[in-house]
């Protein structure tokens, strides 16, 4: 033992080597390729810096995320939506979606003479909003309430009354941003535009010329919306909006381009209210919409209307012939060159409405009828479609509901064939599409690898950090 130590003491380098060469060749072999690999191929040692880069300026960027908090005030339900943009305004997700996206039911405007009631019905949305918003970024966080149909059939007092309570709540639980204004009935114009930008803001057609944009229409429950671009020319001759009735024409700048905007909104003319509308046509007599065998009350904004099938059943042209007298599409003075219906102006038509993209309850009862698959985000059909499955609905007593369409809803079983009948009616004669055109039925619009709602708070969003 001592001898070999003593060997070893006096061992010199190049010894040592000498006698460790093959375990050393065994460590340099592995070593030597890989350094040759990383030299011979191209690009490979910079993008190793490239997506070090990109990740410590996507580090630094966070502080210049923004994000918004919008609560849609619907007639049928509250929901609340929160969304992250980038400092390009492009959307970043949170967790695992490019938005919060939360709902109950009913709405505010359930509650009219209760607004503390009211306004207490969104803590639970609130809540979980702000929640996802990292606190630090709270109070720099927009937060706005924009209030649909429901509020505005509600009339001033007791909408504001709700809206001072929902202004209250936010000042009092939550530590968001209110502006002024961020608390409003919104006027169907502002929603009509918002719903536009949404949409083309999704599909990236924004600083586009007009003509390659789409057209938007917003089926809720109380108002429906049609917005399009139109351009600058018919933008200057568009009418003067009737008193009392907002302009026709929005001017709005996005994405370094101005856009002339032809939008109306049709209050009382949302599916929930037109039934009401169509129910009233017969007076309290039997209608020709209703499925064959049901006889009950439907009760819209605190009314009760007779919904009870006519002796010889729903008719699709009977019904047809209601619908177009609750649209007024033939009784009304139209003082414009071409009206949709109740005299207002059509826009003129041009580049903006030639792709339609055609929202909510247009959605939602085209699957319920079965012809949309209502796990896909968007489904391609023609106004036709909703002729077709009309037939078919009118065409069935109530004890076959179930059976001939499978995902209807218990509650709509009896107004499915009015429903539809509806929808073509404001499609066709209303806003004048032809039966064979392609419109685009929208629930959710991809974005990336992710889709997202396709409804208006995203357009309200986009304004509210615009300005920021
Ligand atoms: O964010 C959304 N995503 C998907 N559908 C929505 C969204 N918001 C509203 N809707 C659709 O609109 C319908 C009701 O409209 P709403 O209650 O908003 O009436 P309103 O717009 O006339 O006030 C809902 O049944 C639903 O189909
Ligand atoms: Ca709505």
């Amino acid at each position: 033992m001592t001898a070999k130590r003593a060997i070893g003491r006096h061992e010199s380098l190049s010894d040592k080597i000498h006698r460790h060469r093959s375990v050393l060749l065994l460590i340099s072999i592995p070593v030597v390729l890989i350094t040759l690999v990383i030299l011979l191929m191209p690009g490979a040692s910079t993008s190793v810096i490239e997506e070090y880069a990109l990740k410590s300026s996507e580090g630094g960027g966070s502080n210049s995320r923004k994000y918004a908090v919008i609560f849609d005030a619907g007639s049928s339900g509250s929901r609340v939506h929160v969304y992250c943009f980038d400092e390009n305004l492009d959307l970043v997700p949170l967790e695992n979606e490019l938005e919060l996206f939360l709902q109950l039911k009913p709405g505010l405007s359930a509650y009219p003479n209760d607004p503390r009631q009211s306004a207490n019905s969104l803590v639970s949305l609130l809540d979980k909003a702000e929640a996802s918003v990292p606190h630090e970024l709270r109070p720099k966080t927009p937060v706005r309430v924009g209030a649909t149909a429901g509020l505005r059939a509600l009339g001033h007092k007791a909408s504001e009354n709700i809206l001072e309570a929902v202004r209250e709540l936010l000042k009092d639980r939550s530590r968001l941003k209110t502006e002024a204004n961020a608390v409003t009935v919104l006027d169907g114009t502002q929603e009509g535009s918002y719903q536009w930008v949404t949409i083309n803001y999704l599909l990236k057609t924004l600083g586009k010329p007009y003509s390659e944009t789409v057209g938007v229409v917003d089926l809720g429950g109380g108002s429906v919306q049609m917005a399009y671009a139109i351009s600058e020319e018919d933008a200057a001759t568009a009418p003067k909006p009737l008193q009392g009735e907002d302009s026709y024409v929005r001017e709005m700048y996005l994405k370094g381009r101005k856009y002339f905007l032809y939008v109306h909104s049709y209050l009382h003319y949302g599916l929930l209210a037109a039934r009401a509308e169509i129910l009233k046509v017969s007076e309290g007599s039997n209608n020709p919409c209703i499925v064959t065998g049901y006889d009950g009350t439907y009760k819209y904004g605190g009314k009760a209307f007779k919904a009870a099938a006519s002796s010889s059943g729903a008719s699709l042209d009977e019904c047809r012939r209601v619908a177009l007298n609750a649209l007024k599409v033939n009784d009304s003075v139209c003082t414009h060159m071409k009206c949709t219906f109740g005299g207002v102006w059509n826009g003129g038509g041009g580049g903006g409405q030639k792709n339609m993209f055609v929202a909510s309850f247009f959605f939602d009862r085209a699957a319920e009828a079965g012809f949309v698959d209502p796990t896909q985000p968007v489904a391609t059909v023609r106004p036709a479609d909703f002729e077709k499955a009309a037939s078919q609905a009118c065409n069935m007593k109530m004890g076959e509901g179930k059976s001939k369409f499978p995902r209807v809803e218990e509650d709509n079983i009896p107004y499915l064939c009015l429903d539809l009948v509806y929808q073509y009616t404001l499609l066709v004669d209303g806003f004048g599409l032809k039966p064979s055109q392609t419109i685009t039925l929208v629930k959710k619009v991809k974005y990336g690898e992710h889709a997202v709602e396709a409804a208006w708070p995203l357009g309200s969003a986009i304004e509210a950090v615009s300005s920021l």
